[in-house]
């Protein structure tokens, strides 16, 4: 989505077709992923030396270099970016001026991300082992943190979107008054949406997650002539997003919301004046 238009940046609709998208950029991203064994040891802070000092995993030390190199290129300016690792250089390009979409906040949850992915998706979807393709699984596993980072957090401009929804906004005003994170969670979940998503997300993994044949049929891990197939398992990408990646995007439409009124009413004075 292109932040540097305002028109109907925050229309729910389009919101939500953005995160359709990121869902097939996901799942790619895991599939790529999986084609490497755990590699346990790129995970491991210590197990190389570092130019410097850093104490670090393999792991972090790449993650970290490609986000000082985006940093300089400006990417953790666009309130669609959040970087994982600190500190990072400033931007060698002028900073563009995105319009003012959401409401100032420094919500970042890529910890989370980090440590989830780390502990309860990479052993799920990679085999056990060590394949010595460090490079290939450390650029794998950051494009899959970028992608589920870009997701998660664009749990923002959909709880923007909801809050300036004219049917919805005294409620949440009244409920972020109240600091009652449960009731602005229930009043944000849409069951209706996250089950269509959870039944569409498994019918894309189980199609990208196998191959096809010349006829278009998916080739499940039973072919009789014992072709293995899956690249990786729906049950693993429908319980990631069930499990995870949904109850965290919540949590940041919560956090977000919860801090919507921050200075809020002084601007609506100065307007009213
Ligand atoms: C993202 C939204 O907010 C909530 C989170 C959802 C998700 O993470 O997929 C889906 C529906 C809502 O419960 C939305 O309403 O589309």
């Amino acid at each position: 989505m292109n932040l540097l238009k305002k028109d109907n940046a925050l229309s729910l609709a389009r919101l939500r077709d953005v995160l359709i998208r990121l869902e097939d950029t996901i799942i790619f991203a895991l599939i790529e992923r999986a084609q490497f064994a755990l590699n346990e040891c790129t995970y491991q802070p210590g197990v190389y030396e570092y130019e410097d000092g850093y104490k670090g995993s393999f792991l972090g030390y790449f993650l970290h270099e490609m986000e000082k190199v985006h940093s300089r290129v400006r990417r953790y300016t666009s309130p669609d970016e959040y970087p994982f690792t600190s500190p990072l250089p400033e931007p060698i390009l002028p900073t563009l001026d995105f319009p003012p979409i959401l409401h100032p906040n420094n919500i970042n949850v890529n910890k989370d991300i980090m440590d989830r992915y780390l502990q309860d998706i990479v052993p799920k979807i990679c085999t056990p082992g060590d394949d010595l393709n460090y490079g290939s699984s450390a650029t794998r596993d950051v494009e899959c943190l970028q992608a589920l980072s870009k997701r998660i957090h664009y749990g923002k401009f959909i709880a923007e979107s909801k809050f300036q929804d004219p049917a919805q906004q005294e409620t949440y005003i009244r409920l972020i008054k109240a600091k009652d994170r449960e009731g602005i969670m229930e009043l944000l979940t849409n069951r209706t949406v996250e089950a269509a998503l959870l039944r569409r997300l498994r019918r894309k993994a189980m199609i990208y997650g196998h191959d096809i044949t010349e006829k278009g049929d998916i080739i499940l891990d039973d072919d009789q002539n014992g072709n293995v197939s899956s690249k990786i398992h729906a049950d693993v990408v429908v319980d990631l997003y069930e499990r995870f990646v949904i109850p965290l995007t919540k949590e940041v439409e919560v956090d977000y919301l919860l801090k919507r009124l921050d200075g809020w009413q002084a601007s609506e004075d100065t307007k009213a004046e």
